[in-house]
């Protein structure tokens, strides 16, 4: 009987890292799919970040800067890298971190643990804001009044004034934040989606301000991949909270963000085209001004303007949007209920706060959660707040 010839099992060539030719790759990097090993990763990752800061000129030396802490892994890994490229490269910055607790009870207050745990490791002065003591609403009572459903609105309103006035009380004017390629991406897709041209052109600013407001906020992750984020974070062992938000993220967010998803499965560079297509989109000026007027029209619950110049509009898909209405100030105005700066005469916060205050009696009285999810229901308690 003939002895059957061994196959040779081909030697597995291991790849070379395509930046360093002589170390392992580790990885494919998510935003070209080059082949890297973990060192060139970290190198290519933190230059990049590096030169957008340079590029944008994002800071100026001796600058004080509040990182937007929230424990999680985009702004745990922007204090990790903004510690490492100040002192790589000598910036002069002075860097606090600034965490708002929303009051979400099991998820803000388990982040806030992993804030103070950085606190230490980056040595960086801590500062955390609650809404609680800035506006007499926890999220968690919030959501109780209106429902899940509108609650990304209430809290991103809140977040950014709650985000600026905590670095007023710093004394500082520049709030640094871990939003990232893909959140930007998203927001394009979302604005383009729904026709909302006029914010589409904003949306993509490494750079912007709160009207009325001295305090600048950036993203000097603006080009930085979502993917290669969580690959740092991971590669370098950083202590992170990792468990979303418990309330359901902004629906139309998601349904974008699932799109995105698919669309960087074939196309990687897609996150960055997106980005790109934004940041060359510009309204002609008679385009803005018709724009503006049609908004007007699709206005379905407003303000009495007497008493308050913005606007509440409910989209198709059940979300909230304030606009901003005619009685618009220059900056350097305050609001005229909380004082804080505000180009309106009543502050975004306020506006929905007031809404509030008249359902909180209703809350207390039922004793329970009214929290609903129909975008009809939303609707309902919309216009029941009366301003
Ligand atoms: N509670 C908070 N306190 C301070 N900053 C916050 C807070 N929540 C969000 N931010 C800032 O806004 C950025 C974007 O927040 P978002 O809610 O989209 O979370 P995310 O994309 O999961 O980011 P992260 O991973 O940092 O939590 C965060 O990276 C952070 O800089």
């Amino acid at each position: 009987m003939v002895e059957p010839v061994p196959v040779k099992k081909p030697v597995k060539v291991t790849a070379l890292c395509e930046l360093c030719h002589s170390r392992k790759a580790v990885m494919r990097r998510p935003k070209n799919l080059q082949k890297l090993c973990k060192e060139c990763f970290y190198h290519v990752f933190e230059t990049e970040i590096h030169l957008t800061i340079v590029k944008e000129k994002i800071f100026y030396k001796g600058e004080r800067v509040a990182i937007g802490a929230s424990g999680g892994k985009d702004s745990t890994v922007l204090a990790s890298i903004l510690k490492t490229l100040n002192e790589r490269y000598n910036y002069g910055l002075e860097l606090v971190l600034l965490s708002i607790d929303e009051g979400i009870v099991g998820y803000r207050d388990d982040s806030l643990a992993t804030v103070k745990r950085n606190q230490v490791q980056y040595e960086m002065p801590l500062e955390i804001v609650s809404y609680k003591d800035l506006y007499n609403w926890s999220m968690d009572e919030i959501v109780a009044c209106t429902g899940v459903r509108s609650s990304c609105t209430y809290c991103g309103v809140l977040r950014r004034q709650a985000l600026d006035r905590g670095a007023a009380k710093l004394e500082i004017n520049h709030v640094v934040t871990g939003h990232n390629a893909d959140d930007m991406a998203e927001t394009v897709l979302m604005n383009l989606l729904r026709g909302d041209t006029s914010r589409l052109e904003s949306s993509v600013n490494i750079t912007t301000k709160s009207s009325g407001s001295p305090i600048k906020r950036s993203k000097p992750f603006k080009y930085t991949y979502q993917k290669e984020i969580v690959l740092y974070a991971h590669y370098k062992k950083l202590d992170y909270f990792s468990t979303e938000c418990t309330y359901a993220p902004e629906a139309f967010r998601g349904t974008a963000r699932v799109l995105l998803k698919n669309l960087e499965s074939v196309r990687p560079s897609c996150i960055l085209d997106i980005i790109y297509s934004g940041e060359n989109f510009k309204l002609k000026e008679k385009k803005k001004r018709d724009l503006n007027n049609n908004k007007k029209k699709n206005v379905k619950s407003s303000t009495k303007e007497s008493d308050s110049p913005n606007e509440i509009e409910i989209r198709n898909d059940g979300s909230v949007s304030l606009k901003s209405g005619k009685d618009t100030k220059k900056d350097g105005h305050r609001c005229e209920r909380c004082g804080y700066l505000s180009m309106n005469s009543i502050c975004k916060a306020c506006i929905l706060l007031q809404g509030l205050e008249v359902n909180r009696p209703k809350v207390a009285i039922e004793g329970g959660n009214t929290a609903v999810d129909g975008a009809g229901k939303l609707v309902r308690t919309l216009e029941s707040l009366s301003f």
